[in-house]
């Protein structure tokens, strides 16, 4: 029985024959061991048991292949399931929900969150992006620290059974077999929830209740949406931003009759009837409002409380921002939601004037209907001021047809808001485009008076200091106050106080916080109406004098005591202000009006270039008082013939530098005294030739036609001469030739027939032709 298992070497190449124990080895690492190990120390061969392992493992296997086959079947025959996608908001929903289940709750194995939203687009889905403070159960403030640390648990990878409404499902959370390379291990997963049956709707109705879980926690919230480029691909996207407790319209001070009629257009548009209205006649269903006026005054704070008040989600893109591009714009609001507020910030920013290269001041007046001109981005806010912020560009008409073209949602309420209404075009304004305008303006008294009122009257929601018995902080807790009194009730001496009495002893305190509510009031009436008779009407913002109370926000008498001294260095920061932006506009004024001199001056020099090679000049110096510029004039043309014609005179190769500025003040001369040269017989002619053209090219001794035409200034010519000079350079063999130009000035020469034999000293005269 001291057979040893022989243990063969299983290799490429190997001669040792392949026994069961080296497959089962091969498939088992270590299995050879294992028998080499019970042979020696129990004596047992496991090549006796062989078959049975072999039968078992076959099973397995089978039982493996067979169980996933019959798992596939049921799911694809007889099962629903839904598929999540991790960078749809639907996963946060999901997630939130499922992190609220039992079954979640109860998992020997789970995954801890402190966020439960998309690891993919986190930045989009983000919920940590509440502004308000929160308070928990007992109505203690819960820290914001507090608030992100807290922990969420959700069951791990895996299958996990759980009972929704008396049916069996199955939530199923794993890491996808191919691991996506742009995103890491803990971001990439796929969720899945299936139920058993051909009909789904209890999945749909799980989804539904897991949306309106997470719904109904942004109810009193304005959720705020921002178009912004998405990581390195710069794709256009809306990341949700913010959400706020929604702004009460009462509290943007604005005329209120503006106000009533705002909402009540708002309301009109919003109706399901009017939908159909709309619908039935073939008007595109939807409506714009520009808000207008001095910053800070208002217009985006209404623009939030009117989204808040139709539980609207609000989109806002800044124009002057890098997002708004044309292109970016249109994927923008290819994606907005059926009903929302878009907010278009600082349409006027956008250089969507006509006078877009202009300096700001120069952009004022705007009565073109222009809808094709190119504007540059530009941000007067920023210290570029009129300067392009973002190479790309948007178009009036781009925008134009961003805001009511197919891509443009129908049902959105558009608010374009504007400092200065008067550089819009009136294209981007019109009815159909702007349905209603609204006028902001600088605080008057009773709008400082408001503004007093808003801060300093005191609100039922309003955290009182600490010192006070009802005070509600987080220092001071209703729990912890609730067990004080009951300490207090138990304490030996301390006597019950019956029903009634702690009635009549609560209406007691009512009425006395009343009459002392009424009081601060009246007080903070007063003093509203002091502050305001202060502040002279229209000369600061809302924005600036609530800067100012807010330095003093739990002092009224202080804000009023401080005012005129607010006044004096509010005034002079204002001065300041306006004097750097003056010097920063006059600088840049100063910088565009070099370089558009430098850009014409370049234009110019262009031109003059393009010009110079397409010149013919046409000299002949038979002048006596210029024998000079005659000997220099015939050297030239002998060096541009042996040279092979240069293409441009001035700019051969062959003239010497000394040379160039004579010829110049020749060519000037020459000009100026074309008339008076022709009446002295002494024909020099300066012709420049748009376009020169042989039209057949002369065999030799045969007749060639030279045309040159587009001569816009040129003096009657000597024909024999100019014939000459075209015979010299553009076809030296041939006899006759025709110089045909464009009809010039009041003397022009249509055509001059000539004999090629002819004086040589005027070749220069076509020497560019060649
Ligand atoms: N009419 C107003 N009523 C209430 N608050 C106002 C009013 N105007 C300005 N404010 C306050 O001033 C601040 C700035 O206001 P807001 O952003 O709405 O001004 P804006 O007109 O949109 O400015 P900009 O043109 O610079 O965008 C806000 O905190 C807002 O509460």
């Amino acid at each position: 029985m001291n057979e040893t298992v022989s243990l063969p070497v299983v290799g490429l190449g190997s001669e040792s024959p392949i026994n069961p124990i080296t497959m089962l080895d091969y498939l088992f690492p270590g299995f050879n061991l294992l028998a080499n190990f019970l042979q020696t120390h129990l004596g047992i061969n496991l090549n006796l048991y062989l078959p049975v392992l072999l039968s078992l493992s076959f099973v397995a296997a089978a039982w493996r292949y067979l169980s996933s086959w019959i798992s596939d079947t049921v799911e694809s025959h007889l099962m629903s399931v839904v598929d999540v996608r991790t960078d749809d908001e639907i996963y946060n929903m999901l997630m939130g929900w499922v992190a609220q289940q039992t079954f979640s709750q109860g998992a020997r194995r789970f995954v801890a969150n402190t966020n439960l939203n998309s690891r993919l687009y986190w930045w989009m889905w983000s919920r940590d992006d509440d502004d308000e403070e929160e308070t928990d159960e007992t109505g203690a403030i819960v820290s914001k620290e507090k608030k992100k640390k807290a922990l969420a648990y959700t069951p791990t990878f895996g299958s996990h059974w759980f009972i929704y409404r008396r049916r069996l499902l199955i939530f199923r959370r794993q890491q996808p077999a191919q691991q996506n390379a742009f995103y890491s291990k803990s971001e990439s997963e796929e969720i899945s929830i299936s139920c058993f049956g051909r009909n789904p709707w209890i999945l749909k109705e799980l989804l539904n209740e897991a949306r309106q879980m997470y719904m109904k926690r942004d109810e009193a919230k304005t959720l705020i949406y921002r178009g912004t480029l998405k990581g390195t691909s710069l794709e256009p996207r809306w990341q949700r931003c913010m959400a706020r407790t929604s702004r009460p319209f009462s509290t943007v001070i604005l005329n209120e009759d503006v106000k009533k009629k705002l909402i009540e257009d708002v309301t009109d548009y919003l109706n399901p009837a009017t939908r159909r209205w709309y619908a039935n006649r073939g008007i595109p269903y939807r409506r714009g409002y520009l808000l207008w006026g001095p910053p800070g005054t208002g217009k985006s704070s209404l623009s939030l409380a009117l989204a808040g008040f139709f539980k609207m989600r609000i989109y806002i893109v800044s124009l002057s921002s890098m997002t708004a591009t044309e292109e970016n714009l249109a994927s923008l609001f290819a994606e907005l939601p059926r009903r929302c507020v878009v907010l278009l910030e600082d349409i006027d920013t956008a250089g969507l004037t006509h006078t877009r290269d202009e300096n700001n001041s120069d952009t004022s007046t705007s009565d073109t209907t222009d809808t094709t001109t190119t504007a540059v981005i530009t941000d007067p806010k920023s210290p570029t001021g009129n300067k392009p912020v973002h190479p790309g560009r948007l178009s009036l008409s781009g925008l134009l047809n961003i805001l009511d073209g197919v891509a443009s949602q129908e049902g959105r309420v558009l608010i374009m808001t504007t400092n200065h209404l008067e550089k819009l075009d009136k294209a981007l304004i019109r009815p159909g485009r702007v349905d209603m305008q609204v006028k902001f303006d600088k605080a008057d008294p009773g709008m400082t008076s408001a503004i007093f009122r808003a801060i300093y009257a005191p609100l039922e929601e309003d955290n009182l200091p600490s010192s006070s018995p009802t005070t509600t902080t987080s220092s001071t807790s209703p729990a912890l106050a609730a067990l004080e009194k009951k300490l207090q009730s138990l304490t030996p001496g301390s006597s019950p106080v019956s029903g009634d009495q702690a009635q009549a002893q609560k209406e007691k305190e009512d009425k006395e916080k009343q009459q002392k509510l009424e009081s601060t009031l009246q007080k903070i009436t007063l003093l509203a109406d002091e502050f305001a008779s202060k502040i002279p009407t229209l000369e600061f913002s809302p924005a600036e004098i609530q800067g100012y109370l807010l330095k003093n926000k739990r002092d009224p008498e202080a804000a009023v005591a401080g005012v005129d001294e607010w006044l004096v260095v509010a005034r002079k920061e204002q001065k300041e202000r306006e004097v750097e932006l003056a010097l920063k506009k006059e600088e840049e004024a100063k910088k565009a009006r070099k370089k558009a001199a430098k850009k014409a001056k370049k234009k110019a020099k262009k031109g003059k270039d393009k010009k110079k090679k397409k010149k013919v000049v046409v000299e002949e110096s038979s002048d006596d008082d210029d024998d000079e510029d005659e000997d220099d004039s015939a050297a030239e043309s002998d060096d541009d013939d042996a040279s092979g014609s240069e293409d441009d005179g001035e700019g051969s190769g062959s003239e010497s530098e000394e040379e160039k500025p004579k010829r110049k003040g020749r060519k000037k001369k020459a000009k100026k005294s074309g008339k008076k040269k022709k009446e002295e017989n002494n024909t020099t002619v300066v012709a420049p030739v748009v376009e020169v053209r042989v039209d057949t090219p002369p065999p030799s001794g045969s007749e060639a036609d030279a045309k040159i035409a587009g001569v816009p200034e040129l003096t009657k010519l000597d024909n024999e001469q100019t014939a000459a000079a075209a015979l010299v350079v553009v076809a030296a063999p041939a006899k006759t030739m025709t110089i045909d130009t464009k009809k010039a000035n009041e003397e022009p020469v249509e055509k001059a027939q000539v004999s090629g034999d002819s004086g040589y000293g005027a070749a220069s005269a076509v020497e560019a032709a060649a």
